[in-house]
């Protein structure tokens, strides 16, 4: 999640054990098994769709990208509706028996499409290729860690993810290959015909090979996730709350991200096959787009965790996004299909970017697959997050499939008369930048939520990172080092975040700076910064205080800051002064709204009416791993910090909602970065909000002032 650390966990290591899965004969055997089967899987969408694409051929541009619409939509759909059935199914059956069947069954329902000849069947026959790939699916991606031993597992599951995937860009470019071979061959109505046959070839290869492997033990339990369930619930596994406290912090601005990467990647699989039938390109242009699209993912999969490694990795999450937006935009415009492939495989390193950029964020910087460092770390931890946002890709790409096509009909072909000259654009392109446009905004929003520098200029922080170093701001200019006598209302400045986070360093270190430059300052904590607050401090603090019920908590933290308000704050502000406070409200909302799992409103209810509405100018939350923090302390643990690490965890992802629910107001840091940046950081956005100078006269007098350090 933070910057610095996820970027560093993900690195270009290798990953461990994989020298040694090599080693191991049946596990190479099944690898190469599942890899040819995976060929044939990819093979088939470019196959199906275009043999679509051929029966439709008589009929209009709208006509025919509905039929690859359709194929594309009965492909995804059980992919969507069926793994929870095909790993209750996988479960009962043999492993190799599963993967004979579906690579078996799959020969011979594509061998049939070219033989039947008709589009209601070429619809069906992928219908069911798409059913017995969910069931491979699920047996390829489990099967292979039950033939290594145990500390090698992990790598095993990311190894046989890798032979499911990897083949897709071969797949692409052997279909452009073979549709070169059948355009010069074929008549127009067989075109499709080749790659159909060729796939099928594919599956009885994988078929012989599956044959030819040893028993497959079935040792490694299938728990399968249901895509829309995973998707309602959230990457943490709950239903989603207001602000989303799912214990996946920014998990929605990261499905936002992931959303609009989809929308741009599904959009041109949905209208390539017609769009580059209009540019001029056969069966050919269409896979050497796809061919551009899956090998640009493989490249942007492989560049994520290791491009502008200095730079945060939410921002860079928010700009790949955007990127494959802009691309997909140029894609509608651009009518020349060299360039529409060439920015195709750009638009495809760019989701591939965003995706590996979104699932280091998500499953953070301790769960990463591969992370060096951690070897035999299970999958299990990510899975979850991992899940949800591949449901929301899955989710997207469905619904782009099933309305992009009817789109394109709806716009039909167009000539806009511009007054100089006139653009002539069809359904297709201008659909595509439609979808474009949506991408856009998806990720211009997820940037907007997903930043964590906010107020550090993006030009600055990217050039930083293209040198290879973190941007921290300049020291206040000699312009900005202006001093203030007083002020009518002063300014509230509150540090927020877990145990050990640093809190106390950091207002402290604020406070010096601001007293250095004239200010008059108030240094104040809660709970305990009044008479009465100390006694309060104490019954909540002590371990002796047992049995005290989470409503009397809140309002006895509530009690302490009406006082810590009425007494302190207030008069402070009152004078003009700024007032800097290590912990406020948004303690509560996360200690006793998130993590006693109370609701946050009523918290948020019952302090306002304490505080009477005072809401910080600026709340810096500084952001640790709960166990990292708790290690940072000495003194022996208080009633709160004993409590469990998922109390902890909680209060960790309930100050990042707070923070995303309103980012103007927040500054957001890695608090495992060191004191000095951080406390520059800190300057630096504090200055925005700092009185207005006083002027020049009275500078020269209150510049004499002796400093205050503490
Ligand atoms: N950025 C940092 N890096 C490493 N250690 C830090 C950092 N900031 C603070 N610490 C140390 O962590 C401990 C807890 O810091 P403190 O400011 O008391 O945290 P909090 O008030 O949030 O509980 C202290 O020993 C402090 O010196
Ligand atoms: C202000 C506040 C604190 N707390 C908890 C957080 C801390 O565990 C404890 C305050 O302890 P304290 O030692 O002051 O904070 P820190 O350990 O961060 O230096 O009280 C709440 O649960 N709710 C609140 O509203």
């Amino acid at each position: 999640m933070t910057r610095t650390g996820a970027t560093r966990s993900h690195s270009a290591a290798p990953s461990p054990g994989v020298s040694s899965l090599s080693s191991i004969r049946p596990f190479q055997r099944l690898w190469i098994a599942l890899s040819v089967s995976g060929l044939g899987q990819w093979l088939s969408v470019p196959a199906l769709t275009a043999m679509a694409a051929v029966l439709t051929r008589d009929e209009d541009a709208a006509a025919r990208a509905q039929a690859v619409g359709g194929v594309l939509v009965v492909m995804l759909l059980p992919a969507v509706l069926l793994p929870p059935l095909a790993g209750m199914v996988a479960a009962r059956l043999d492993r190799r028996l599963a993967l004979l069947i579906a690579d078996a069954l799959r020969v011979v329902v594509i061998v049939t499409v070219p033989l039947v000849d008709a589009l209601p069947w070429t619809l069906a026959a992928a219908f069911l290729v798409a059913c017995l790939t969910v069931l491979w699916a699920t047996v390829a991606t489990t099967a292979p860690p039950a033939l290594v031993p145990e500390d090698l597992r992990p790598s095993a599951r990311r190894s046989s993810v890798r032979a499911v995937c990897a083949p897709a860009p071969v797949a692409a470019l052997l279909f452009a290959f073979v549709a070169l071979i059948a355009d010069g061959t074929f008549g127009v109505a067989d075109r499709a015909d080749l790659a159909l046959y060729v796939t099928s070839a594919v599956f009885l290869a994988a078929t012989g090979a599956v044959a030819a492997l040893g028993e497959l033990p079935g040792t490694e339990p299938i728990a399968v996730q249901a895509p829309l369930k995973v998707l309602f619930q959230g990457p943490g596994g709950r239903a989603a709350e207001p602000g989303d406290a799912s214990g996946a912090p920014g998990a929605r601005g990261i499905g936002l991200a992931i959303t609009g990467a989809s929308l741009a990647v599904a959009a041109v699989v949905a209208v390539a096959r017609v769009y580059t039938g209009q540019l001029g390109g056969g069966d050919a242009g269409y896979g050497a787009v796809l061919t551009g699209l899956t090998a640009g993912l493989g490249f942007g999969l492989f560049l994520g965790p290791r491009i502008l490694v200095p730079f945060s990795r939410r921002r860079l999450l928010g700009l790949a996004v955007a990127a494959a937006a802009l691309a997909l935009v140029v894609v509608s415009l651009v009518q020349n299909l060299v360039v529409v492939a060439f920015v195709t495989a750009f638009l495809g390193a760019a989701a591939g970017i965003a995706w590996s950029t979104a699932t280091a964020a998500l499953t953070g910087p301790d769960q990463q697959p591969g992370r060096p460092g951690t070897p035999g770390t299970p999958d299990a931890p990510a899975g979850r997050p991992v899940a949800f946002l591949r449901s929301v890709a899955l989710v997207t790409a469905l619904v782009v499939s099933a309305a992009v096509p009817p789109l394109t009909g709806v716009i039909g072909s167009r000539r806009l008369d511009l007054g100089g000259g006139v653009y002539d654009f069809e359904g297709t392109g201008a659909a595509l930048l439609i979808t474009g446009l949506l991408a856009l905004l998806a990720g211009l929003v997820a940037f907007r939520r997903l930043d964590d520098r906010h107020g550090v200029p993006l030009v600055a922080d990217l050039r930083a990172a293209l040198q290879g170093r973190v941007y921290t701001p300049p020291e206040p200019g000699a312009a900005d080092d202006r001093m203030v006598a007083r002020r009518e209302r002063g300014v509230f400045i509150a540090f927020e975040g877990g145990e050990g986070a640093g809190k106390t360093t950091q207002a402290r270190l604020a406070a010096i700076w601001l007293r250095d430059h004239g200010y008059d300052v108030i240094t104040t904590q809660e709970p305990g910064a009044t008479k009465i607050g100390m006694r309060l401090r104490a019954m909540l603090l002590d371990r002796d205080t047992t049995g005290l019920s989470d409503r009397a908590e809140t309002l006895l933290y509530a009690a302490d800051r009406a006082d810590h308000v009425a007494n302190v704050v207030r008069p402070a502000m009152e004078r003009g002064g700024i007032v800097v406070s290590d912990r406020y409200i948004d303690s509560s909302l996360a200690y006793q709204g998130f993590g006693r799992e109370q609701p946050v409103e009523d918290i948020a209810r019952v302090n306002a009416w304490a505080t009477g509405g005072l809401v910080p100018d600026l709340t810096v939350l500084l952001e640790i791993p709960p166990h990292a923090g708790l290690r940072r302390l000495s003194a022996p643990a208080d009633r709160m910090e004993s409590e469990p690490r998922e109390f902890h965890e909680r209060v960790h992802a309930g100050f990042r909602a707070l923070a995303e629910a309103d980012p103007g107001r927040y500054l957001v840091l890695d608090a495992s970065r060191p004191q000095s940046e951080l406390s520059r950081e800190i300057q630096y956005r504090i200055r925005e909000i700092l009185p207005d100078p006083i002027p020049a006269g009275t500078e020269d007098v209150t510049s004499t002032f002796p400093i205050i350090t503490d």
